[in-house]
């Protein structure tokens, strides 16, 4: 399914943590695809806004027309819009886009306290933004600042109890938008919902949504309630919790659903925030991602690679025993020793590749690992004809004791397969099948290895042919994940 598309009309904030960059994260986050129309840059951290650089509106249009007309949208989010003139040109080109959901934030003032939209343009605001509303999402005192401008004999100076947010949030509503969301983090409540008067009695956050798709009678009016939580990492909460809104709009959830859900990812990244910067810190916008630590395909390289394993892996490849092949130096006495326990290792590996089968849980993976036992069954047949060359009947190495190394792993990995599930069982035996190519292709390429004369150079030359590489391949699972354009 291709992504639904949320293009942002917002400010840069270089901090990350709010603006354009937050909103990007949050709509990748909720799994959409974000794209920007940038107002202005601001100069920002944690701690304030050290200047703002105004982008032209003709620039802004630029950008609007150039996503809309080409990618297409599914919402429109705003944020920081800079300047009356900006407004202008952002609500003209939504109704000449004929924009259908419109998520308006009324950002106005940073946390940090930077005035980020001057005031002579809050009457542009009303009279042009606001009516193309879906949804406007104030916080109290932008509430109040556009209901005293809008109404001048507006009653309401301060939110005292719940109440007084619905009221707030109807009044906004009688000024366009079809939803309002008033956000009541600035003021937070006493459990009994009457306002608290020092920092020990903020108990209780409310958020009053108010709207409906229009008709007097059908006015929905939700009330959200969270407990109220003292952090400092709340930059950006109301350019996350927007875009969360526009996201799971734009997903086709219902208004009252994607607010609940998006007041719900806000809070969270709220608790779990990263603890950045020096001020008001960002939220982690992650953290309801599950996200790979590898490219996909690439599951063995970032195994082998990590700082853990890679040292471990290097002693593994390169033992002495190893490079003595290389250089043809290796004993042949050591040599037919390997020879026989690596018969009598691949009994057990059979045995572990049949356990495998009865691990899987598709019929695919069962006949696979059926199919690696009988393959196993031939090479062996193989193994006696090649130990032969080397005077070792099979009667030998039969009757030869497994030594502690071969003891020791191969009942390693049976115990991992009798325990844990299939892929424990596959991890446990990927250092034999990558092992083996990994030091056949390291020999092979070393210039410092012996080829003419060197006993062991067959050994090394079967590990790096056709058929093993293809098993190495296969079994590193080195697969692409197909691009949603590709499945469409
Ligand atoms: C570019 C930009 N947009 C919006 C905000 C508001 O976020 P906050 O209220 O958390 O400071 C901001 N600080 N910067």
């Amino acid at each position: 399914m291709a992504p639904t598309r949320v293009l942002v009309i917002a400010g840069s904030d270089s901090s990350g943590g709010a603006g354009l960059e937050a909103d990007q994260k949050v709509i990748a986050a909720h799994g959409c695809y974000a794209m920007t129309a940038t107002t202005a840059l601001t100069a920002q951290n944690t701690k304030g806004v050290y200047g703002i650089h105004f982008v032209p509106p003709e620039f802004l249009r630029k950008q609007i027309d150039a996503v809309i007309e080409d990618v297409g949208v599914d919402v429109v989010k705003t944020g920081m819009l800079a300047s009356a003139e900006t407004i202008e040109t952002i609500a003209d080109a939504l109704i000449h886009h004929k924009a259908k959901t419109v998520v308006i934030d009324p950002v106005m003032i940073a946390t940090t306290g930077a005035s980020l939209l001057p005031p002579e343009a809050l009457d542009v605001l009303l009279a042009r933004l606001l009516p193309l509303a879906t949804v406007a999402t104030p916080n109290v005192p932008e509430a109040l600042l556009l209901l005293h401008k809008a109404e001048p004999g507006f009653e309401l100076n301060a939110v005292r109890k719940a109440d007084d947010l619905e009221t707030v949030a109807r009044a906004i509503r009688r000024l366009g938008p079809q939803w309002v969301l008033v956000k009541g983090g600035h003021c937070p409540f006493r459990r009994d919902g009457t306002a608290a008067e020092s920092k020990r009695e903020r108990e209780l956050v409310v958020d009053v949504l108010v709207g409906g798709e229009g008709g007097e009678g059908e006015e929905v009016v939700v009330r959200l309630e969270s407990e109220y939580y003292d952090s400092r990492h709340t930059h950006g909460t109301g350019c996350s919790l927007a875009s969360a809104i526009a996201s799971n709009l734009a997903k086709g959830m219902d208004m009252p659903s994607a607010v609940r859900a998006g007041c719900r990812y806000v809070q969270v990244g709220i608790r779990t925030a990263p603890g950045l910067g020096g001020g008001n810190g960002p939220l982690n916008h992650f953290h309801s991602v599950y996200t790979l630590p590898f490219s996909p395909g690439h599951f063995i390289d970032y195994l082998l690679e990590r700082p853990d394993v890679a040292p471990v892996w290097k002693r593994f490849i390169s033992h002495p025993f190893v490079l003595a092949m290389g250089d043809g130096t290796l004993p042949i006495e050591s040599f037919k020793g390997y020879l026989i326990q690596d018969y009598l290792y691949l009994i057990h590996f059979a045995r572990a590749n049949a356990l495998a089968s009865y691990k899987a849980s598709s019929m695919k993976d069962i006949a696979a690992s059926a199919a690696i036992v009988t393959h196993i069954f031939r090479e062996m047949e193989l193994h006696i004809g090649y130990c032969g060359g080397f005077g070792i009947s099979r009667d030998e190495m039969e009757n030869t004791e497994e030594k502690e190394a071969c003891t020791a792993y191969t009942r390693y990995v049976l115990d991992i397969g009798q325990s844990q599930d299939w892929l424990g069982l596959q991890v446990a035996m990927a250092p034999c099948l990558l092992g083996y190519g990994a030091i056949a292709k390291m020999l092979h390429a070393d210039p410092r290895s012996k080829r003419e004369g060197n006993l062991y150079w067959t050994w090394i030359e079967n590990y790096v042919a056709d058929d093993y590489t293809t098993a190495v391949k296969t079994g590193s699972g080195e697969w692409q994940p197909a691009s949603p354009a590709q499945t469409a």
